[in-house]
């Protein structure tokens, strides 16, 4: 595991002063638009984007998760109170329990993210080896959500060896490498199951290629090893062909997954105008080596997006090298939620919560540890109210 010096960026003492993002940053597509992702039931359809109380809020599911999780999760509600977004948070605990030998979640949580349609999450830790399966995969199992988006952007006014990232990976987010399907064969021999198959890829293709669309990205490219996975990966990527041809307006090509990671590091730019999309494991670990190119994990969102409902939770995990001493950046959990006020349709909200985020990091001065600065984590979160 990686300490949190050793895992700030080479660039960290570089900071310098630009000025704050102008423009919208838009991750999740509007909403009229995203509504052609979801299912084809209009009562559905109509609460998908949650649900307005009578008091006019809306009611969220929270887990706070493990680790770092409830530090974070302190930092966007009260952010979300100072903007005066209305959302109700219902947190809701996701202890694993074991029922008929399998893994699950607490019924009470499941029955708050079914009601509510939108949940925000912090990171849950996975035992390694022996233990219970990572509640993460159970809960996209669980809920179906089988997009995983996960935008990368460099921050204005934080220097880094590369400028001008802006990339989006959609990672396949229910099967894959992910089945955790394993079983000794005989003793000493081990074999994971790699589970491909051609609805959920073809689900998750046409989320990819919708989305470009929808957020004005020309070109979808599917990242794979087909040629050493013939037939899982090489299912992936006949899909893709021919889901592309859905989408006439969208250029599409494929590329392997080593040769797409030598580029990005090389130069991510020729990617910005570009939608990824891959296998559930490609798109892991390509996202933790996209985080790396902007300035670490602290940074980069994402939102896990089913038909019915969806989960928003930071790229990072649950990082209990720092974890209880108030130095984890908040920035990822605080975009994720911009990406859920987005799904929502509260674009007023988010533009004013994410202003006050790029200008608190663009100044530079009230920043986290793995950015190079010496704020603690509440200690950002009150610069980003005073931006408010
Ligand atoms: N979606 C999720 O909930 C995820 C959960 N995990 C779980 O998290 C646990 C720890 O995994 P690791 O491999 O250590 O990965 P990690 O992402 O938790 O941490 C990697 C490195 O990044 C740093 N880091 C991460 N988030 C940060 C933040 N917000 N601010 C500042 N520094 C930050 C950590 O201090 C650590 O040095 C494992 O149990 C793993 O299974 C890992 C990834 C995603
Ligand atoms: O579930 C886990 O333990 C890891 C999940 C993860 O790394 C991810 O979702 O990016
Ligand atoms: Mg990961």
């Amino acid at each position: 595991m990686l300490s949190s010096r050793a895992f700030a960026h080479p660039a960290r003492q570089c900071l310098r002063k630009t000025a704050p993002l102008q423009s919208s940053q838009r991750w999740i597509p509007a909403l009229s638009q995203a509504r052609s992702y979801a299912t084809a039931d209009k009562d559905k359809v109509a609460k998908f984007k949650g649900t307005k109380g009578s008091d006019g809020k809306y009611c969220v599911t929270l887990i706070e998760g493990d680790g770092i999780g409830p530090e974070i999760s302190q930092s966007v509600k009260d952010i979300f109170a100072a903007a005066g977004a209305p959302v109700k948070w219902e947190s809701v605990d996701v202890t694993p329990q074991l029922k008929d030998g399998r893994t699950v979640i607490p019924d009470e949580a499941i029955a708050s993210v079914t009601r509510n349609y939108v949940a925000l999450k912090g990171p849950l830790a996975t035992p390694v080896g022996k233990g219970h399966v990572s509640l993460n995969l159970t809960l996209r199992r669980t809920f179906n959500l089988f997009a995983n988006v996960r935008p990368c952007k460099s921050i204005a006014g934080y220097k880094t060896p590369y400028d001008n990232v802006d990339t989006v990976l959609i990672r396949e987010n229910t099967e894959g490498e992910y089945s955790g399907i394993e079983h000794v064969v005989v003793d000493g021999v081990v074999q994971s199951i790699k589970l491909i198959t051609k609805d959920a890829s073809e689900r998750v293709l046409k989320f990819a290629f919708q989305y470009a669309q929808d957020v004005g990205r020309t070109k979808v490219r599917a990242v794979h090893k087909a040629t050493i996975m013939k037939m899982s990966d090489g299912l992936f990527l006949s899909t893709a062909r021919n889901v592309s041809k859905l989408f006439p307006n969208i250029e599409f090509d494929a590329e392997l997954l080593d040769n797409t990671c030598l580029k990005m590091v090389t130069d991510p730019v020729p990617y910005n105008d570009k939608v990824l999309v891959m296998p559930n494991l490609y798109g892991d670990i390509l996202s933790d080596m996209c985080a790396g190119l902007i300035g670490g994990l602290g940074l980069t969102p994402s939102g896990n997006i089913g038909d019915e409902c969806s989960i928003f939770e930071a790229v990072h995990g649950s990082a209990p090298d720092i974890a209880g001493k108030g130095l984890a950046n908040p920035t990822a959990l605080l975009l994720s939620s911009i990406m859920m006020l987005q799904h929502m349709g509260l674009f007023e909200h988010a533009e004013r919560i994410q202003t006050a985020i790029f200008k608190v990091l663009a100044e530079g001065k009230t920043i986290t540890g793995d950015l190079g600065g010496k704020a603690k984590t509440h200690e950002y979160a009150e610069a980003v109210i005073k931006a408010l």
